[in-house]
């Protein structure tokens, strides 16, 4: 019998881990160049943490079964944990809060596909505490230096607002305005010219769901639809646009159709997507959050909050596309060989010394059981850089192999 890993679960081997990396540091990098710092959550969460407000639905948790007690779940998304962590454990901070992650979810789907995997990653930010537009132009812009620092090009930004698209859609009667909403989400216009509606609200529909493009398009079409209700929101998105505009290579789309499944969005929410293989592919998502953290909250108090989180798998996929992750785990700098077994202590001394001499230089020992020419062989099948051959005194001969 042959062992499998679980259905969805995948290995990463090394030379996957290098490519995991490869992109993993540059969003690190930049994560901290703008003065976040890491906080690693749990993997398993009570379901009432995941699930608070009914943000999250309970079908997308892998649950653990034999806690007694306890209902826990691997958390499909960070958003809600480092939400329970603030108000909790790090209650009494000073804000605003700036914190990133890079770590592991979980999630379950009930449709079967092919490779689908369970276990995915994701690399992102929480910026807590603070409301203004400036808080929200942070990350869009945080988000073009991520995707900058990965050289990822044939990207754009779809830019959406939960609280202006809510407005919109109160127009429609109770009992039908889920079904519009899931309609105007997965753009399915036959269901919505099939609404028991007025044709005006019918219209209105359709207008929702085309309310995406150049943004001073968008907001022309938004003035014509009766939000007065929504005018400070308009005029603070406006400010946003206006704000990130500035930066060329921030392609923007603006859609107020633009609807997440996550509905603790109460602010502008936002999706990275790239056409690179003429696929569009979501390569991240985000928005902001202002009653979120108040559900956690032992006093209810709302702490305003925003992220995004970029999903490492597609990332992977489109870079992979493009040529530009290393194809191979590095080679080993040194390769020490005592040549007989009472040079060994002095082959582990010779290691140690070269090592020591420069913290990035990778030395390997040979562990015997090889000829010359065997280990000649290795090295070069390795490319590795250079054998020491190490005597009985520690004097070492050196031999320089071509890398390819
Ligand atoms: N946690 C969200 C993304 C996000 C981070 N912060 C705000 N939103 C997700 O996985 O979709």
């Amino acid at each position: 019998m042959a062992y499998q890993p679980a259905t969805g679960a995948r290995d990463l081997l090394p030379v996957d881990v290098a490519q995991k990396h490869w992109i993993e540091d540059r969003l690190q990098q930049v994560f901290e160049r703008w003065g976040y710092h890491r906080i690693i959550t749990s993997t398993l969460e009570r379901m009432d943490t995941l699930m608070a407000g009914g943000a999250i639905e309970r079908t997308a948790v892998l649950q653990l079964q034999n806690f007694e007690d306890e209902e826990l779940g691997l958390r499909p998304e960070l958003t809600a944990s480092i939400a329970r962590t603030a108000v909790t454990r790090m209650a009494g901070t000073t804000y605003p809060q700036r914190l990133y992650y890079n770590a592991n979810v979980f999630q379950r789907t009930r449709e079967f596909r092919q490779n689908y995997q369970h276990e995915l990653y994701q690399a992102g930010v929480e910026l807590l505490g603070s409301s203004g537009v400036l808080a929200d132009a942070e990350v869009l812009l945080l988000v073009a230096d991520c995707l900058q620092a990965l050289s990822l090009e044939n990207w754009h930004l779809i830019l959406g607002d939960a609280g202006i698209t809510r407005s919109l859609l109160k127009a429609f009667p109770e009992n039908l305005r889920q079904t519009v909403t899931s309609a105007i989400a997965h753009l399915d216009r036959i269901t919505i010219d099939s609404l028991p509606l007025s044709d005006e609200l019918i219209e209105r529909a359709r207008i929702i769901l085309d309310l995406r493009g150049k943004p001073s398009d968008v907001f022309q079409k938004v003035s014509n639809l009766g939000l007065e209700e929504s005018l400070e929101e308009v005029t603070k998105l406006k400010s946003l646009v206006e704000l990130i505009k500035s930066r060329a290579d921030l392609p923007l789309i603006l859609d107020l159709s633009l609807i997440q499944t996550i509905d603790y969005y109460s602010g502008i929410v936002f999706e990275v997507v790239n056409s690179n293989d003429g696929q569009p592919r979501v390569l991240g998502r985000g928005g902001r959050y202002d009653e979120l953290l108040g559900l956690y909250h032992p006093q209810k108090e709302n702490i305003p909050g925003i992220g995004f989180s970029l999903f490492i798998e597609d990332l992977y996929q489109v870079l992979l596309f493009n040529g530009q992750l290393p194809q191979t785990t590095p080679a080993s700098d040194w390769l020490i060989v005592p040549e007989t077994p009472d040079a060994n202590a002095a082959a582990f001394a010779y290691a140690a010394k070269l090592r020591q001499s420069n913290n990035l230089v990778r030395v390997e020992m040979d562990l015997g059981g090889r000829d010359t020419n065997a280990i000649r062989q290795y090295a070069s099948d390795r490319s590795i850089g250079q054998i020491a051959w190490i005597k009985a005194d520690g004097s070492p001969i050196i031999e320089s192999l071509d890398r390819e």
